[in-house]
């Protein structure tokens, strides 16, 4: 369902703003600190109920007392107000009672800083990446997830006052081999797609394989391990194994990928994998969701650009990309241009 309109209010440096999309690619164009990175931001709120920041507070704009992202999907309409606190999210005027909702409404794939570099970045980067791909293709996985990080804070909880007999283990134990077993179910259907897209834009062959931590010791499972560090845990107040802990590594002809690769191939790797999850939603069958690009051209050559966009054309997402200058954009793909300036579109072309 690609996105028709966008309206902005009090987001950054926007004081108000409103878009017509092209279903296939929006370029927002425009210097440092002219708002491409706020259009960006603001969409991404509204498709995840999540800001960019620390808080939510630093999105609001300056003076304003609320800030307000509305969209029309095709016949619906989704809006979403904060006001300190507070957050309203509708759906064609219905409240939603929670943000995972937006899943099915708003799908979102966002590269913005950390996560188009996730291969460099933390394994909480890493992760995060992972179960993006696995809670659009597997909505199970999402309340199992749910259940996890339930039983978890229960846990700690526990952990932390020393009260009372410990109830929790069951539910970490199985939630979380459930989660490492579909993590690994989705890597093993990643992999061989990141390596055709790598070699599709390298021409050589790639010795790419990911291994999965599952976040508790090798050799052992969940249970033993939370049975063997309880009095540690209980000592540190918090779960110190399960799949919270989990890292996925990158290793290229057996070597960690950061040793090996340049920056510009580390986010070409990024950016085949975030591609790679797109594609096997695709074949699923499941609703493509829409990709936001921060800093498109950043560390890319020329070549590297013309195969981003040339795949992601091939996909049939909507992409809303945001660059410096319209030379940027790769010929190869036309679409709506909308220039911005001190927060506001000056000027909206189609090309
Ligand atoms: N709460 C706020 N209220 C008003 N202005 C803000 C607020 N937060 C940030 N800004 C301003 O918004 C501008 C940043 O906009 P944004 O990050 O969208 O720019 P950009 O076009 O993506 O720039 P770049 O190309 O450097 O990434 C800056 O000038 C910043 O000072």
């Amino acid at each position: 369902m690609p996105l028709e309109e966008l309206h902005i209010q009090s987001v950054r440096c926007i004081e108000a703003l409103s878009l017509t999309a092209n279903s296939r690619w929006n370029w927002l164009v425009g210097a440092n600190g002219a708002g491409k990175s706020s259009v960006l931001e603001a969409l991404h709120i509204l498709g995840t109920g999540q800001t960019w920041r620390h808080s939510p507070r630093y999105v609001q704009r300056d003076g304003a007392g609320e800030y307000l992202v509305s969209a029309r999907l095709s016949d619906h309409f989704l809006a979403l107000r904060r006001r300190g606190e507070e957050r309203e999210i509708r759906y064609d005027g219905e409240p939603l009672v929670s943000a995972w909702m937006l899943l099915d409404v708003l799908p979102l794939q966002s590269l913005h800083d950390d996560n188009s570099h996730f291969v460099a970045g933390t394994a909480e980067d890493r992760r995060r990446v992972l179960d993006w791909g696995i809670y659009y293709a597997d909505r199970y996985y999402g309340m199992v997830f749910r259940q996890y990080r339930r039983a978890l804070q229960q846990r700690n909880a526990w952990l932390k006052s020393g009260q009372g007999r410990q109830p929790w283990d069951d539910a970490v134990i199985a939630a979380g081999e459930e989660i490492q077993q579909r993590r690994q179910v989705h890597l093993a259907a990643v992999l061989p797609e990141v390596i055709a897209l790598w070699e599709r834009w390298s021409g050589a062959v790639f010795g790419l394989s990911l291994h999965l931590h599952s976040g508790w010791k090798e050799g052992l499972s969940l249970g033993d391990c939370l049975r063997r560090d309880q009095e540690q845990d209980r000592e540190m107040g918090y779960t110190h194994s399960g799949p919270h802990r989990a890292n996925l590594m990158f290793r290229v002809h057996g070597k960690a990928a950061l040793d090996i690769l340049s920056r510009g191939q580390l986010r070409v790797l990024g950016l085949a994998y975030r591609l790679a999850q797109v594609q096997i939603l695709k074949q699923a069958g499941l609703p493509l969701p829409i990709i936001l690009i921060d800093d498109f051209a950043a560390e890319l050559d020329a070549s590297a650009r013309d195969w981003w966009v040339k795949e992601l054309d091939l996909l049939g997402v909507q992409v809303f990309a945001a660059v410096t200058a319209a030379g940027q954009i790769p010929a190869a793909v036309s679409g709506s241009h909308f220039c911005l300036a001190a927060g506001q579109l000056e000027k909206e072309t189609a090309s």
